[in-house]
């Protein structure tokens, strides 16, 4: 549904992304993710047709990126949404509605249903006068009047309560759930590993590891075992009245058995605990680079 070749970005003389080549497949949620100043939002203009790649490709929805006609199979969230500010949400909406030739009454529905399970009130205030939760609901029921397969969300949650936020993330998933694809970035890697089918991290323009989380916890994640003894063995914690050592290789458990037993007791339980993808971007996203945070 989304495929980039080796796409590149260069700002005068600055490269700010370079050989990213993925593709998205019909259905999934893909999500980007990297330090500030990485290349996402590049990358996902270049993806919406909104910033020419300097070279490389990229298609979306069987559709070059350069083609007109792509823009009407996708939904583009910008990290900003600048809205007229005057209009009202309804009238906004519909503006946009009659730029991508919906029908009036189409359209009507499919806004009302959009704020409705956006839960957005207040449909007639102006935009101006709209917290900033309401302007991105706005901005997101924008990103839906014509109806497109695929979602390219810059930042869809960023900036907003946790309230607001649980509401995006979750009408996402519905998105997703309705067959749509989805590729987002954001800097809040919960939500990114509780949505996401797979994840691509950016570091320094370049995408330096991608996969599911599962692939990524085995290629650059570690996985730290808990193991409780009956009796006190070096570096153990008391628990519930057993001992927990925590160690990170399968050849530390052996040992911690060993101990165990030389002090006559024994090994009762070994839980594993794999790393979350924050300690996996915090593993390839390396400081030094040009992180801009
Ligand atoms: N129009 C521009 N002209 C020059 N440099 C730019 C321009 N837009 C972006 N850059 C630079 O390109 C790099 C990548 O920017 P980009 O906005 O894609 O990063 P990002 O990963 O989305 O960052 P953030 O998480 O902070 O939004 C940054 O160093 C940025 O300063």
């Amino acid at each position: 549904m989304i495929a980039a070749q080796d796409l590149r970005k260069e700002y005068g003389d600055f490269v700010a992304v370079e050989g990213s080549t993925f593709s998205v497949d019909e259905g999934e949620v893909f999500g980007i993710v990297g330090p500030n100043g990485a290349g996402k939002t590049t990358t996902l203009k270049m993806l919406a047709g909104l910033l020419d790649p300097t070279a490389g490709t990229a298609q979306v929805a069987g559709y070059d990126t350069s083609e007109t006609e792509m823009r009407n199979h996708l939904g583009f969230l910008p990290e900003e949404s600048p809205l007229y500010e005057e209009m009202t949400a309804t009238s906004y909406l519909r503006f946009f509605a009659d730029l991508y030739d919906v029908p009036t009454d189409v359209a009507d529905k499919r806004i009302t249903e959009t704020l409705d399970k956006l839960d957005l009130e207040h449909r007639n205030r102006q935009l101006g006068d709209m917290s900033k939760g309401m302007k991105r609901k706005v901005a997101i029921t924008r990103s839906l009047v014509n109806d497109p397969d695929v979602l390219i969300y810059d930042e869809p949650a960023s900036g907003l309560d946790p309230l607001t936020t649980n509401y995006i993330i979750q009408f996402t998933e519905e998105l997703a759930a309705e067959g749509k694809t989805i590729v987002f970035s954001a800097h809040n890697l919960f939500h990114v590993e509780s949505i996401c089918d797979r994840v691509a991290i950016m570091n320094d323009g370049e995408i330096v590891a991608r996969g599911d989380l599962d692939e990524l916890q085995e290629a650059h994640g570690e996985t730290t075992y808990h193991v409780y003894t009956t009796v006190e063995v070096s570096d153990s914690v008391r628990e519930n009245g057993r001992h927990r050592r925590t160690v990170e290789s399968m050849s530390a458990v052996e040992e911690t058995r060993t101990l165990a037993q030389q002090a006559d007791g024994e090994v009762v339980d070994i839980r594993t605990e794999e790393s979350s993808l924050e300690e996996v971007f915090l593993n390839v996203a390396q400081p030094g680079s040009r992180s801009e945070g």
